[in-house]
């Protein structure tokens, strides 16, 4: 079965083609200001003109209140919200249903505990996204984005969905074939392991990256 695959926190009209040119299904823009990724509205709105009809579009945002999130659907009319900070399974279901709009519920997994606490999202998330959970004493940080891997075994674990999941963290070129193996992803996403420097995306690295996730299984 064909993987898809997911490019995030793309700031520029030349990552984004790149991410086209190379296949990418679905592209993520990033709305969360301490970001190096972060998007204003307007270049969000360029952007997504442009990735319209040619791949998902994905608005990621951390714990955004309702004011937040309708500039953002009324911006660009996402395929998806992503919701990467603490949003319980209420608030998804809230936000799915108040913008019409599907939710990828971004999960941090550190052990087998993380990863069965995905089940409390039932069916209030349209699919859970599996992220590294950074290490407490990392000062520097972020909500997503920090290219560190998690143990993929995890994932056998009971309550790992069997379908309608995402992997991320810490993917590579290098790695992604082994870690669509171990769990079985059917979609998997990228963001660091694609960057020349943070916030900086590497067309050759995202041809590398979708070449090595299409070759896998
Ligand atoms: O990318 C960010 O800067 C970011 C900021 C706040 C929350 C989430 C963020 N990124 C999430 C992602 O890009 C991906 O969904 C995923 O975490 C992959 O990241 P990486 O480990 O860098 O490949």
């Amino acid at each position: 079965m064909a993987v898809d695959i997911k490019i995030c926190g793309l700031t520029s009209a030349a990552a984004l083609d790149a991410a086209l040119e190379a296949g990418a299904d679905l592209v993520g823009l990033v709305f969360y200001p301490p970001s190096p990724r972060h998007v204003s509205l307007d270049t969000a709105r360029e952007l997504a003109a442009r990735a319209k009809g040619r791949a998902r579009i994905v608005a990621l945002t951390v714990d955004a209140d309702d004011a937040t999130l309708r500039e953002i659907v009324e911006a660009i009319r996402p395929d998806f919200i992503q919701a990467h900070g603490h949003e319980s399974p209420e608030r998804v279901r809230e936000i799915a249903e108040r913008f019409a709009t599907p939710v990828i519920k971004a999960v941090k997994v550190r052990d087998a505990g993380d990863v069965r606490g995905a089940e409390a999202y039932g069916d209030a998330a349209a699919l859970i996204l599996y992220d590294a959970k950074a290490p407490e004493n990392l000062a520097e940080a972020l909500p997503g984005g920090n290219g560190i891997t998690f143990d993929w075994h995890l994932m056998e674990a009971d309550g790992a969905p069997r379908a309608g999941f995402m992997l991320s963290g810490g993917l590579t070129a290098e790695n992604v074939a082994r870690a669509i193996a171990v769990t079985g992803a059917p979609i998997v996403d990228v963001s660091s392991g694609v960057e020349s420097a943070p916030g900086v995306k590497d067309a050759r690295l995202i041809r590398k990256f979708i070449e090595a996730a299409r070759a896998a299984r």
